[in-house]
């Protein structure tokens, strides 16, 4: 019996993932991945790094793809909350601009699989949050794109409820528009 829930979200290839949370009197314990369990599920992907990131309320690190060494990402919260958006890029795809957003929070400890092709980024809803994520390739700064988090062709319904702003880096500042796009992902 797989240690994990594999939920549908509508897109191909996008998953939320459930784990198995064992609790007993000492606190909890979880497999966070595991080869075999994904194997069986039909999601194949070798992941070779690991990053982590910590960030304030109102933090919003996104959209973010590489155009070459296409990254799918397993990404979860290991302290406060975000809402994680990850938007389908692939040309040819029935839900090509389509976007999905998840709340993952160290509570749920839910994770999201965000496949190759698809622009990914979260915003911060709790004081702070701890962000950890799996990728199946490596950074690659060279090939590294984006698309604004407001774009209002893809229209990602960000709870900002409770955020007086957004704050980004000089890079999320100036992405293209989701119009503006040619890229090279494929369905
Ligand atoms: C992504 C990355 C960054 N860095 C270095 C480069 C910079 O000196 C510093 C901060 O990088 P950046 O501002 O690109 O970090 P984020 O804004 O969190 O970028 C990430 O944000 C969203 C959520 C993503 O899905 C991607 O994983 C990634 O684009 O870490 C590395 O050394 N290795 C890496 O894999």
């Amino acid at each position: 019996m797989s240690k994990f829930k594999f939920v549908d979200t509508g897109i191909k290839d996008l998953y939320i993932i459930e784990p198995n949370v064992f609790g007993d009197n000492r606190g909890y314990f979880m497999e966070t991945y595991n080869k075999q369990d994904f194997l069986q599920a039909g999601l194949t992907m070798e992941f070779v790094q690991d990053n982590e990131s910590k960030s304030s309320k109102g933090v919003l690190r996104g959209l973010h793809f590489q155009t070459q060494h296409t990254q799918g990402k397993l990404v979860r919260v290991t302290s406060g909350e975000v809402f994680d958006v990850a938007v389908d890029l692939r040309k040819g795809s029935p839900t090509y601009g389509q976007w999905k957003g998840v709340l993952l929070t160290e509570e749920n400890k839910k994770q999201f699989y965000v496949p190759e092709g698809f622009a990914h980024g979260f915003l911060v809803v709790s004081d702070e949050a701890v962000f950890n994520y799996k990728c199946t390739d490596f950074y690659a700064p060279e090939f590294e794109g984006g698309v604004m988090w407001n774009d209002p062709d893809i229209g990602v319904e960000w709870p900002l409820e409770g955020i007086n702003d957004i704050i980004l880096s000089d890079k999320d500042e100036k992405h293209k528009s989701f119009k503006e796009l040619d890229l090279p992902f494929k369905y």
